[in-house]
């Protein structure tokens, strides 16, 4: 019934390149980002670690931290910062829209556990991401999929937002995509000002998410009781 359309996505990759981000919301990547592998990236990280704990006064003969490094490095390359491996990209499969359905779709509450870029300190919180269908149709899990990917980088919220709205774009053709996070910062809550209560939204509304009754429309879902 569906025309699974993930050649798409591979072409799409090349031609975006390896940040998979259109334009002005590139994480700031060196360009021998990919000149080591992520084996080698692992050994590097762990010698550093090593250093870290070492300069802090930890023993690192000690039983429990010994492996502390090597845990770290493996933690920081495979999944913390995972999307800066545009092998772990996800594969956005689009379906051709064969039921016309015309309204919006709203994928809530898509759990954010991203990293601050300022202090490498955790931000945690939920994404909500929206597009109104061109024609295609996006994987429901794709949409959680993309965020994770994004949020899996040293982060400033405003860019992981941008990101993600980017890539939907890409992946639904249609500029008809929007993204609101809120989020904790645990540099603001647990350092700092330590602000617990405090926490960040960030939205980024494309297309005819930037029309107010869509926008609105969009919102409303938001504040909408679940209960399930
Ligand atoms: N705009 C933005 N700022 C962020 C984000 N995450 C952390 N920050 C902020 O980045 C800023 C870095 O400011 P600095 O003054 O260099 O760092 P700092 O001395 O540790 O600042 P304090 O957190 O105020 O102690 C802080 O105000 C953080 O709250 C983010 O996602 N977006
Ligand atoms: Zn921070």
């Amino acid at each position: 019934m569906f025309e699974l359309n993930s050649k798409m996505n591979d072409e799409r990759i090349e031609e975006i390149g390896e940040n998979h981000v259109a334009t002005s919301a590139k994480t700031p990547l060196r360009a021998d980002a990919f000149a080591i592998s992520d084996e080698e990236k692992i050994n590097k990280i762990q010698e550093s670690v090593k250093d870290i704990l070492h300069t802090l006064g930890m023993d690192l003969e000690d039983d429990s931290i010994q492996g502390t490094p090597k845990r770290v490095a493996k933690a920081f390359v495979n999944e913390i910062f995972m999307g800066l491996n545009p092998a772990n990209m996800p594969k956005a499969s689009t379906f051709d829209n064969n039921y016309n359905y015309g309204e919006m779709l709203v994928e809530k509450n898509i759990v954010v556990y991203s990293t601050c870029e300022h202090h490498l300190l955790p931000i945690i919180g939920r994404a909500h991401v929206a597009y109104i269908s061109n024609g295609k149709v996006i994987g429901l899990s794709k949409m959680n999929r993309i965020v994770e990917y994004f949020a899996k980088r040293p982060q400033v919220q405003e860019r992981l937002t941008m990101q993600v709205v980017q890539a939907m774009q890409e992946a639904l053709g249609t500029d008809d995509v929007a993204c609101v996070i809120d989020a904790k910062h645990l540099c603001v809550n647990s350092r700092g000002i330590k602000d617990i209560e405090s926490s960040t939204v960030t939205s980024e509304f494309g297309g005819k998410f930037k029309e107010k009754e869509t926008k609105k429309e969009f919102l409303q879902y938001l504040q909408m009781e679940t209960n399930f």
